[in-house]
């Protein structure tokens, strides 16, 4: 698969505060690439430096084949950019604005098609100063996309929407892909991470922590499934920490509650089966990208 973003070292200081200190990733053509990452890892930072809105200090950044900082008009054309809010006349009505953007592109998409599949036809006519906050997203989401771009980049794709909003838009981020729209989609959520993403590039501080799809970034975090059970009859504990699928064994007044890898779960049916015992109250827990997520980012602070 060729890739149509190239980030190379990227180095971003804001006056003696470095907001980026060196990010290299690769986006494929026609993938979903999420960018996640704690607040101020310079996740922002760096997609305003693919859109051609800030001039990177140091390294080399290829969109398309093209420099962002020196050719942004061209780079503009083909990258779909999410407004963030206020960026908008708050007169501006939502269908003068769908019209308006699209008129820039000589290849625009069908922007009232678009308006409806974006839940906004209702609000054609509505000033974007009386939308609400989730019909402002879904409205910078369709100008993002009204240029019928070849690569979107989304930064908060979601924020502000409730469940049912963010699910559509999640629906149609998925259909966008299928017509074979490069996506770069910057994150809070996991849930969306994990749903939309092929591959997803952990940031912390300033730099890349790791790029991997959501499963393997659980996997890499080495984590494993927790078991807790209610047992039928009295176990010793060292039956089950004797087991080499087990890391530890907590007790909260009946429950055992066993941490081990990803085998956990049939180690310990196995062993309460020979031993008799049937497990009640069974809760499993896999590992998600949240833990993952977190046992990550904290490693890498803690590594420093
Ligand atoms: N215009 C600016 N001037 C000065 N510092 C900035 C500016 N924009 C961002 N920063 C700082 O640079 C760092 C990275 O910010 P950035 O917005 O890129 O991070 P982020 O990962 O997108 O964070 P968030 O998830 O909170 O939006 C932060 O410490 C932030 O305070």
């Amino acid at each position: 698969m060729p890739s149509v973003i190239e980030v190379r070292n990227l180095h971003k200081r804001y006056g003696d505060h470095v907001a980026v200190h060196d990010v290299s990733l690769s986006v494929e053509e026609g993938e979903i690439f999420g960018i996640l990452g704690p607040n101020g890892a310079g996740k922002t930072t760096t997609v305003e430096c693919l859109e051609g809105i800030r001039t990177p200090d140091g390294g080399d950044i290829r969109v398309l084949g093209l420099d962002p900082a020196r050719d942004r008009a061209e780079v503009t054309r083909s990258v779909g950019v999410q407004l963030q809010d206020g960026q908008l006349p708050e007169r501006l009505r939502v269908a003068e604005a769908l019209e308006l953007y699209a008129s820039f592109y000589d290849t625009a998409a069908d922007w009232r098609g678009l308006m409806d599949s974006l839940g906004l036809t209702a609000k054609a006519k509505t000033r974007y100063g009386k939308l609400s906050g989730g019909q402002k997203q879904r409205l910078s989401i369709a100008l993002a996309l009204v240029g019928n771009p070849r690569i979107a980049v989304l930064d908060e794709l979601t924020t502000g929407l409730d469940p049912q909003a963010r699910r559509d838009t999640w629906d149609l981020i998925e259909a966008v892909r299928a017509r074979g729209v490069t996506i770069v989609l910057v994150t809070h959520f996991m849930e969306e991470a994990e749903r939309l993403c092929d591959r997803l590039a952990l940031i912390d501080a300033g730099r890349v922590v790791t790029v991997d799809t959501p499963a393997g970034l659980t996997e890499r975090a080495g984590m494993g499934q927790r078991v807790s059970f209610r047992p039928s009859a009295p176990l010793d504990d060292r039956l089950l920490t004797a087991l080499p699928e087990v890391a530890a064994v907590t007790r909260d007044g009946e429950r055992i509650t066993v941490d081990g890898d990803e085998d956990a779960l049939n180690a310990v049916s196995a062993l309460l089966a020979r031993q008799g015992i049937v497990a009640q109250r069974l809760r499993v827990e896999q590992a998600s990208l949240e833990d993952a997520f977190v046992a990550l980012t904290r490693h890498e602070t803690e590594g420093k």
